[in-house]
C-alpha cells in the first residue's frame, strides 16, 4: 500500500497572480490582492497555493525570466507583503509554494551581467557560451542548429565578446550552466532563503531541462525547410540532470518537510519521468508530465496545432498514469490545465480545477485581434507562421492560436459581474472575457449548481474519502464511447465513479463478471445512467452522491 503523505493528499491551487486580483487600481493583480481572497480559497477546500513568478523581473515572459531571486516585483508588491500573506495563508491552515525558475534567469540579473562583461569574468561559465561557426562563405552561424522553444535560434550573438550565448526559451532568458558547481550551489542558497521564509515547497519550471547534451551536437534535421531544428531530445532529460537533483535533494530539500513538483515537457517516455519521482531516487515528490497537455497536438513542439481526439486516447493517458509503478511509490500531479494552455473547456470541454477554472471558464473569444494575445509565445509564433509557412496544416495558424494558445488560460479573473470582472478599479494588464457578466465566481458562489459548487462538493467527497486517493484504481469503461468508468478500492471501502463526457445521455452496465462486489461510495454526472444491476437511477443534477452500500 502507499505510504500516506500530506502532499499525496493536498488539493493545490494555482495562482497566476498578474491576473488574479488587483488590491490598488493599476489593472495588474498583486500580493494583497491574493491576501484578499484567502478566506475564497479556504471555502473551496484547497490545501496549498502555487504562485506563478513574483519575483523582480523585466517580465518578458511574464515573470519567467528573473532578474532578482531574493525580491519581490514592485508590481506584486514587497518581502514584507509576501511574509503577510503568508501568516494570512497560515492563519487558515494552508501552505504555500513558490515558482523556482533556474533552468534560466532573466539577462538583466547582475550575474548575467557580469557572466557576459568579459570572458574572464569569474561568473562567465555560469552560463553557456560558445564561439560562433562560420559557413563556406564565411557567414558567422551560431553555435549549432538548436530552435529555441520561442522560435528562432537557441543562441544569441553578444558583440561585447564576440561569443554566442544559449538561451532555450527567449533571449531575455539565457541557460544557466549547471555543470558550474557555484551555479548549483547559489541555486541552493536562493531556496534556502525562500524555505528560511517560511515557504513550504516549489513548483521547479522544465526542472527536466538543465542537463544538456555532451558537447552540444547539432540537432538532426527533421524539417528541412527550417533554419534551426527541435532538439528537445538533446536538452530533455540530459546526462546529468538526475545527479543535479539527488544533490538538491540532499543539500536543500531533504531537511524540510516540503512538496515538490517538477516540470518535465518533452519526455514520452514513462520510465524517464518514474526516476524523477520514485521516492528511492531521493529527488522529487512529482513532475508534471505534459502526456494529456499534447493530447490534441500531433507531437513535440507542435503544442499549437490542433488534433481530433478521442474519450478512449484521454481515458488511457489517465488510466495509465493512475495506476503506473504505485507499488514502487510512484505518484502523479495529475491537471488537465494551467497557465501554459488554453482553458480545458474549450480543449477538452470538461472542467478543471486550477485558477479560474472552478468557474469553468473557456477561451476568450476567437474575433479578438492578436493584439490581444500578450503571451510572447503567441506574438512570436504568430509573426514566425504568419508568412504562410502554415504549420497547421488544414485552417492555417489563426485557428491554432485562437484554440491553443497559452494567452486563454491568462486573462483576469471573473470575480463578479460589475466592471472590469471585479478584478481591478483601474485598467487591466490584459483585456476581461466579456462572457464575465455571467461566469463570475460571485454568481456560482450563490447557486448550488454552479462549477464551482461541484468542486467544492467533490472536494469535500475526496478529503473525507482517502479511496479517492490511496485506493487501487481500475478502469471498467470497457471501452465505451462516452463513459469513463473506474473503480478504486482501499481495505474494505470500494467507490464506483461513473463519469459521461458527452452530452447525450448514455447507459453503463456494470458487469457482474468484473469483481465487482458493490461499492459503498458512487460518484456520477451529468447524463443520468442506468445501472441494470439493482436498476438505481443516478440523475444529472445530482452531482456527486453519496449512496452507502
Ligand atoms: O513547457 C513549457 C515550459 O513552461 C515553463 O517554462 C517557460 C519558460 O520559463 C515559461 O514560459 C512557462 O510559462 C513555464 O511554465 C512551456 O513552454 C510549453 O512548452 C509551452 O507553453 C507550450 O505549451
Ligand atoms: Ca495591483
Amino acid at each position: 500500500a502507499d505510504t500516506r503523505a500530506w502532499w499525496k493528499e493536498a488539493v493545490v491551487y494555482q495562482i497566476y497572480p498578474v491576473s488574479f486580483f488587483d488590491s490598488n487600481g493599476d489593472g495588474i493583480g498583486d500580493l494583497n490582492g491574493i491576501y484578499a481572497k484567502l478566506d475564497y480559497h479556504k471555502d473551496l477546500g484547497v490545501d496549498v497555493l502555487w504562485l506563478s513568478p513574483i519575483y523582480r523581473s523585466p517580465h518578458a515572459d511574464m515573470g519567467y525570466d528573473i532578474s532578482d531571486y531574493r525580491d519581490i516585483d514592485p508590481q506584486y508588491g514587497t518581502l514584507a507583503d509576501w511574509d503577510n500573506l503568508l501568516k494570512g495563508v497560515y492563519d487558515r491552515g494552508m501552505k504555500l509554494i513558490m515558482d523556482l525558475v533556474v533552468n534560466h534567469s532573466s539577462d538583466e540579473h547582475e550575474g548575467f551581467q557580469q557572466s557576459r562583461s568579459s570572458k574572464d569574468h569569474p561568473k562567465r561559465d555560469w552560463y553557456i557560451w560558445r564561439p560562433p561557426k562560420y559557413d563556406a562563405a564565411g557567414n558567422r552561424q551560431p553555435p549549432n542548429n538548436w530552435r529555441s522553444l520561442f522560435e528562432g535560434s537557441s543562441w544569441q550573438y553578444d558583440e561585447k565578446t564576440g561569443e554566442y550565448y544559449l538561451h532555450l526559451f527567449l533571449f531575455k532568458q539565457p541557460d544557466l550552466n549547471w555543470d558550474n558547481p557555484d551555479v548549483r550551489q547559489a541555486v541552493w542558497d536562493l531556496m534556502k532563503f525562500w524555505i528560511d521564509r517560511g515557504c513550504d515547497g516549489f513548483r521547479m519550471d522544465v526542472i527536466n531541462l538543465i542537463s544538456k547534451a555532451e558537447g552540444l551536437p547539432d540537432a538532426p534535421i527533421t524539417e528541412p525547410d527550417q533554419p534551426f531544428q527541435p532538439a528537445t531530445l538533446l536538452f530533455a532529460n540530459g546526462p546529468r540532470v538526475h545527479e543535479y537533483i539527488k544533490e538538491m535533494n540532499k543539500e536543500v530539500l531533504s531537511g524540510h518537510d516540503l512538496i515538490t513538483v517538477g516540470e518535465t515537457p518533452f519526455t514520452r517516455d514513462a520510465s524517464e519521468l518514474a526516476a524523477y519521482v520514485l521516492p528511492h531516487n531521493q529527488e522529487l515528490n512529482m513532475v508534471f508530465n505534459f502526456e494529456l497537455m499534447d493530447l490534441d497536438s500531433p507531437g513535440l513542439g507542435k503544442e499549437y496545432i490542433y488534433r481530433e481526439w478521442k474519450l478512449s486516447g484521454f481515458r488511457d493517458i489517465i488510466c495509465q498514469w493512475q495506476s503506473y509503478r504505485r507499488s514502487e511509490g510512484f505518484w502523479n500531479a495529475t491537471y488537465v490545465e494551467n497557465h501554459d494552455h488554453a482553458r480545458a473547456v474549450s480543449r477538452f470541454g470538461i472542467i478543471q480545477i486550477n485558477g479560474a477554472h472552478q468557474l469553468g471558464l473557456k477561451n476568450f473569444p476567437r474575433s479578438w485581434g492578436i493584439e490581444e494575445y500578450k503571451d510572447v509565445a503567441s506574438q512570436n509564433y504568430w509573426n514566425n507562421r504568419a508568412g504562410g509557412q502554415s504549420g497547421c496544416g488544414h485552417v492555417g495558424h489563426s485557428r491554432c492560436i485562437v484554440k491553443k494558445a497559452r494567452d486563454h488560460a491568462r486573462v483576469p479573473m471573473q470575480w463578479e459581474s460589475t466592471d472590469q470582472a471585479g478584478f481591478t478599479s483601474g485598467k487591466p494588464w490584459m483585456r476581461v472575457n466579456e462572457d464575465y457578466k455571467d461566469w463570475n465566481a460571485t454568481n456560482q458562489i450563490k447557486s448550488e449548481s454552479s462549477e464551482l459548487a461541484f468542486w467544492k462538493r467533490a472536494l469535500r467527497i475526496r478529503k473525507a474519502n482517502n479511496v479517492l486517493i490511496y485506493g487501487d484504481f481500475v478502469d471498467i469503461s470497457a471501452g465505451h464511447k462516452q463513459i469513463f468508468a473506474y473503480m478504486r478500492s482501499l481495505e474494505k471501502t470500494t467507490a464506483l465513479i461513473i463519469l459521461n463526457s458527452s452530452k447525450e445521455e448514455a447507459s453503463f452496465v456494470l458487469d457482474e463478471k468484473q469483481a465487482w462486489t458493490g461499492f459503498n461510495l458512487a460518484l456520477c454526472n451529468e447524463a443520468s445512467l442506468r445501472k441494470t444491476v439493482s436498476d438505481v437511477r443516478l440523475k444529472a443534477e445530482d452531482g456527486p452522491v453519496l449512496i452507502k452500500g
